[in-house]
């Protein structure tokens, strides 16, 4: 889903903050008023990770090497306050937008045309936008990424057993994967499939949840071992599966529950941006599809050499990201790098490659890429959705083509060529169209 179009790996300049330019894009809210409240700010604080960061829950190859004292002993979560600056990214307000009544059912109020163009500009000139006012209750936010800290505190090796793809071809040997092997109570009751797959080292998967491992790189200088790997461990979530299962463990099956709601909630918020940017075929977007990423990018003592993940399209039809509070998200636009800075009760929503080839091309699948840091840990849930199986995506642009089509090119270009190549393949050469 996620796979990478490698450019550079050296973090390009990033744009200083122009607040509230003078865009078409109405600037909503003034992110001070969104700042977490005091007591939030405290509670986060105090549970924090970076204070004591367990390296024991780290994958064997994110761990700091023995004699690095500026990783062991920092603490930066005290001496910097949190500040959450408005960025240039456009702000869209869900429920101005939307027919669905979110909130309660006494507040119906018409759809605004003016909101609706904002959407759709905001996909033509960036790929993405910020959604304020989208429903999601900041108590489920909150709780997915309490959750997901506890998950990812466990020990690599808990980790690595309670979270059974069903792959056999995946290995506990310290190399990127999924594992194998199940826990004691991990297992869900009924013999299914676990839905929730642990990962590390790549967000690029197969199908099936193996870990893709990009081809190395040919420059010797820089092929080392761990050329292709990124500072990021997540878990995987079929959320078709997610609603057939039960966990006897009493902390998977709470994840389970917030996951399967936050799943609902996120399906219903990328229907409606759908709708709004359309109108397309119904089978170009299937509810059906939909998976979540639980992301934690862990610290890293030489962030200036690597990604959290590397520069990448997304392959899906849309993407949702909700970021914690940590920052590293940065988008490309007009040859400039922007920090898409954290704004409390937000969410971010990209136009995946999907979308930009049954638009012809007027939305854009937006590059970006997560800079790591050195002194925090970074929690982000990711909600992609995708077209139907099996349906053809027609586009004036683009040779037909399914979901299926594209993923299996991209695999096959990240394991050949170590990049993605991505719609360029797919575009209609100069010949075929005259
Ligand atoms: O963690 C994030 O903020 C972005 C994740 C992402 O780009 C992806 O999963 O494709
Ligand atoms: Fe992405």
């Amino acid at each position: 889903m996620t796979p990478l179009v490698k450019t550079e790996r050296v973090f390009p300049p990033i744009k200083p903050h122009s607040k509230f330019q003078n865009k078409p894009i109405k600037y909503l809210f003034d992110a001070m008023l969104l700042s977490w409240p005091k007591w939030e700010r405290r509670r986060r604080r105090t549970t924090n990770m970076s204070k004591s960061s367990n390296f024991e829950s780290y994958p064997p190859l994110f761990r700091p090497p023995p004699n690095s004292p500026s990783i062991q002993e920092s603490n930066s979560d005290e001496t910097e306050p949190l500040l959450f600056n408005s960025d240039d990214i456009p702000v869209i307000d869900y429920f101005k937008c939307t027919t669905t009544n979110i909130i309660t059912t006494t507040k119906y109020q018409d759809v605004d045309d003016d909101d609706k163009n904002n959407i759709c500009q905001a996909c033509r000139d960036w790929g993405l936008f910020r959604l304020v006012n989208h429903g999601i209750q900041v108590t489920l936010l909150n709780q997915i990424e309490e959750y997901a800290k506890k998950l990812f505190s466990l020990p690599y090796e808990t980790k690595m057993s309670l979270f059974s793809s069903g792959n056999p071809s995946n290995n506990s040997k310290g190399q990127p994967g999924i594992c194998v092997e199940s826990g004691e109570g991990s297992k869900p009751s009924n013999n299914n499939v676990n839905p929730i797959s642990y990962f590390w080292g790549t967000p690029a998967l197969t199908p099936s949840g193996a870990a893709l491992l990009a081809a190395q790189n040919n420059d010797p200088q820089e092929n080392t071992n761990n050329q292709s790997l990124q500072w990021i461990e997540g878990f995987n979530v079929s959320l078709t599966q997610l609603s057939n299962v039960h966990y006897q463990d009493l902390l998977l099956e709470t994840f389970r529950c917030l996951l399967e709601e936050y799943g609902k909630e996120q399906a219903r918020v990328a229907t409606e941006i759908f709708k709004i940017l359309g109108p397309f075929q119904s089978n170009y977007l299937s509810i059906d599809t939909g998976i979540l990423r639980v992301y934690r990018y862990p610290r890293c003592f030489e962030p200036e050499r690597t990604w959290g993940i590397d520069i990448h399209t997304d392959s899906s039809v849309l993407s949702i990201i909700h970021q914690d509070d940590v920052g590293g998200l940065q988008v490309y636009k007009d040859h400039q790098w922007f920090d898409v800075n954290p704004i409390p009760n937000t969410l971010i929503v990209n136009i995946g490659d999907m979308l930009q080839a049954m638009s012809d091309d007027r939305y854009t699948s937006v590059k970006h890429g997560v800079k790591v840091n050195k002194n925090k840990e970074r929690i982000s849930i990711g909600y992609f959705v995708f077209p139907e199986e099996g349906t053809i995506i027609r586009s004036t642009k683009y040779n037909p083509f399914s979901y299926a089509d594209f993923r299996a090119q991209v695999q096959h270009d990240l394991k050949t060529v170590g990049l993605k190549t991505g719609l360029q393949k797919f575009k209609f050469t100069t010949h075929q169209n005259s």
